[in-house]
């Protein structure tokens, strides 16, 4: 079943706006206020975002592209996904800026924005996690600086060039073993 039918099926019609698309606020006030249905949430939503994270990492590798950057707001928190990744990214702020930033973003009231950064990890402990750290506290000129010389460390990556040999290994391994089978039958 896709989890937008079993997220309906578990909240029921309530989440749903007039037009029959996701009332993201009322989902929003739901899971943000009850640490259960945000659990549930979660676990009907993960598999199929990580199953279209794979497909899409995929996809852009064989166009060629150097690398993906997937955004995942619950990295750190909520599997071991990170141990698999290439290396990880933090975008990071000042607390009092980050709490500005969200209020002016999403409308929300002072409570409700400190509810939605206190139910993620604070970001400090996520600065300790990650290989990369982006400092976004002062303007957006000084973020793509810092952007850009991730950019061109990822780009030249040692990393990278293993990994392509791994693959390109395994390829070979899995063609010589598929024309094996082949010449046998
Ligand atoms: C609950 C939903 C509908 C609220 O949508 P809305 O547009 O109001 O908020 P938005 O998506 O911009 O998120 C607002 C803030 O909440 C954080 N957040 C979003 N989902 C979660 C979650 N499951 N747990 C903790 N924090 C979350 C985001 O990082 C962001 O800081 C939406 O966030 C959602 O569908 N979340 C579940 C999917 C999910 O788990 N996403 C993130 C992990 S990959
Ligand atoms: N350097 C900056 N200067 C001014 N405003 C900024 C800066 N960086 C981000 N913002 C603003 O802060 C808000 C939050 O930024 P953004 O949506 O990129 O954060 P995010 O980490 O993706 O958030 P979330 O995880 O909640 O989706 C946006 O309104 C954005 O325009």
């Amino acid at each position: 079943m896709p989890a937008f039918k079993k997220i309906l099926a578990h909240f029921g019609p309530e989440i749903l706006q007039e037009d029959g698309q996701l009332n993201r606020e009322r989902l929003g006030q739901i899971i943000f206020s009850d640490k259960k249905q945000r659990k549930v949430l979660n676990s009907l939503t993960h598999p199929a975002i990580h199953r279209h994270m794979v497909w899409q990492v995929i996809k852009l590798f064989c166009q060629g592209h150097k690398y993906t950057i997937l955004d995942i707001p619950l990295l750190f928190e909520t599997s071991n996904l990170h141990k698999y990744l290439h290396s990880t990214v933090v975008v990071s702020c000042e607390e009092e800026t980050q709490l500005e930033r969200l209020i002016a973003r999403n409308h929300y009231e002072e409570d409700e924005a400190r509810n939605r950064i206190q139910v993620q990890m604070p970001l400090s402990k996520k600065i300790e996690l990650a290989d990369h750290i982006i400092e976004n506290s002062g303007d957006l000129q000084f973020t793509k600086e810092q952007v850009l010389v991730l950019h061109q460390r990822l780009c030249t990556s040692y990393k990278r060039f293993i990994f392509m040999v791994v693959l390109g290994i395994l390829v070979l391994l899995y063609a010589v073993f598929f024309i094996r089978n082949m010449l046998t039958i």
